[in-house]
């Protein structure tokens, strides 16, 4: 409860912040309409546009707008200069005045062109309607999509029973790095077909470099830190929906997820190839809830469209209080680990493991 309440008194403060972008239209309502002529309708269109921005294009984004508005409507600065202290009205007024003598139909001009400069995020915010599904392309293993808040990464190697190879980790850490930034609340992590996924591709350890097994080893253990590194520093909510079996590094990575959403069909292995069900991870706490199958989606994706109704800063400073506190841990026990694998990669009983998966079906 501490900690809840303690977040929500973080997310308070930054209210103030927010009101002053949500008060930059108003200040366009001030305008002098006499003032246009030519371009007025570009100016207007402009200005309805810049009150749709969802995201706060920054202060000196708003700065620029707002001294291009007055020159536009009033002409140039010929207000007294405000005191040292007066901070915001003095940005305000030097903006302005830094516009020296521009006439007004260059300056409604110059404030179309910002504006529509600023049309990506026009695009990604007012222009895609709500429930509108946004589908990222440039993936090869995954399907990227965004919807109601909420970006979904799938696993999509579904043949494969979603085994990650080298380039599905690249790829998962660049969604992330992208969800990070992207306009969503929550980012769910899924599998596609009937795993969630089979964990590291055990084709991994056969393309050998020039400089042999050691330096694959070398490889593979810097990426995995890379990898899980991703995860230990991911700043929304993160939450795994485990549609199906999960295996390997795929079952180690929930640990760093917010919430983990089974369906009573997810099974997974862990130390001693022992399978867990999914009740019993639960019970061990790696799970959040499992559902049965037949409503396991309608149930899970329900829920997380009710999350992603939640406040944004209030979520993502909840996680960050509870993360910073075991982030530095989390990066020295995942540099240990690696440096741990490296070593076991390179050992008979790893190579005997791989062998005996991949010559099952004469893969080797
Ligand atoms: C670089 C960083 C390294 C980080 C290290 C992480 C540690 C780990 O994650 S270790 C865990 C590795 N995973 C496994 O050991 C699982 C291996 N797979 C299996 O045991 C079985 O495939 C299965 C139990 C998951 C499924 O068995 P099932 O009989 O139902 O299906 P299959 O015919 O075996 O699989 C279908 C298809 O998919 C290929 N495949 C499945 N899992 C993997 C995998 N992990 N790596 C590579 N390939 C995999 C399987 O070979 C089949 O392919 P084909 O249809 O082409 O034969």
């Amino acid at each position: 409860m501490a900690m809840a309440y303690l977040a929500w008194r973080l997310a308070r403060r930054s209210c103030p912040s927010s009101l002053q972008v949500t008060s930059f239209p108003v200040v366009q309502l001030h305008m002098n309409r006499t003032a246009m002529r030519a371009s007025q309708k570009d100016f207007e269109n402009s200005m309805n546009q810049v009150k749709l921005l969802k995201k706060d294009p920054g202060n000196e984004v708003k700065l620029k707008l707002y001294a291009l508005y007055k020159q536009a409507t009033e002409g140039p600065c010929n207000m007294p200069k405000p005191g040292v202290f007066d901070l915001i009205n003095k940005a305000k007024w030097d903006a302005w005045n830094a516009l020296g003598s521009l006439p007004k139909e260059a300056a409604r001009q110059n404030y179309v062109d910002l504006v529509s400069s600023l049309s990506p995020s026009l695009e990604s915010s007012s222009q895609v309607e709500p429930g509108t599904d946004r589908k990222s392309t440039g993936f090869e293993t995954l399907v990227v999509t965004s919807e109601d808040g909420i970006t979904k990464i799938m696993f999509n190697r579904p043949k494969k029973k979603n085994a990650i190879n080298t380039e599905m980790y690249h790829e998962i850490m660049r969604a992330l790095k992208a969800a990070s930034k992207d306009d969503s609340i929550i980012t769910v992590l899924t599998g596609n077909g009937d795993y969630y996924s089979s964990g590291n591709d055990l084709t991994n350890f056969t393309d050998i470099p020039p400089g042999g097994v050691e330096e694959k080893a070398k490889n593979n253990a810097v990426l995995l830190r890379e990898f899980v590194g991703c995860f230990i520093d991911f700043p929304k909510p993160l939450i795994a929906v485990v549609n199906g079996p999960a295996v390997g590094i795929s079952v180690t990575l929930l640990g760093l997820f917010d919430a983990v959403y089974a369906s009573d069909r997810a099974t997974e292995m862990l130390i001693f190839g022992k399978k867990l069900t999914a009740g019993e991870a639960c019970a061990q706490g790696l799970v959040t809830e499992v559902f049965p199958d037949s409503t396991f989606q309608k149930e899970v994706w329900t829920r997380l469209k009710a999350f992603a109704k939640l406040p944004p800063n209030a979520l993502r400073i909840s996680k960050e209080v509870i993360r910073k506190r075991e982030r530095e841990k989390l990066h020295a026990v995942n540099a240990e680990e690696c440096n741990v694998l490296q070593g076991r990669w390179l050992s008979d009983e790893c190579t005997n493991a791989v062998v005996n998966f991949l010559s099952r079906k004469s893969k080797l």
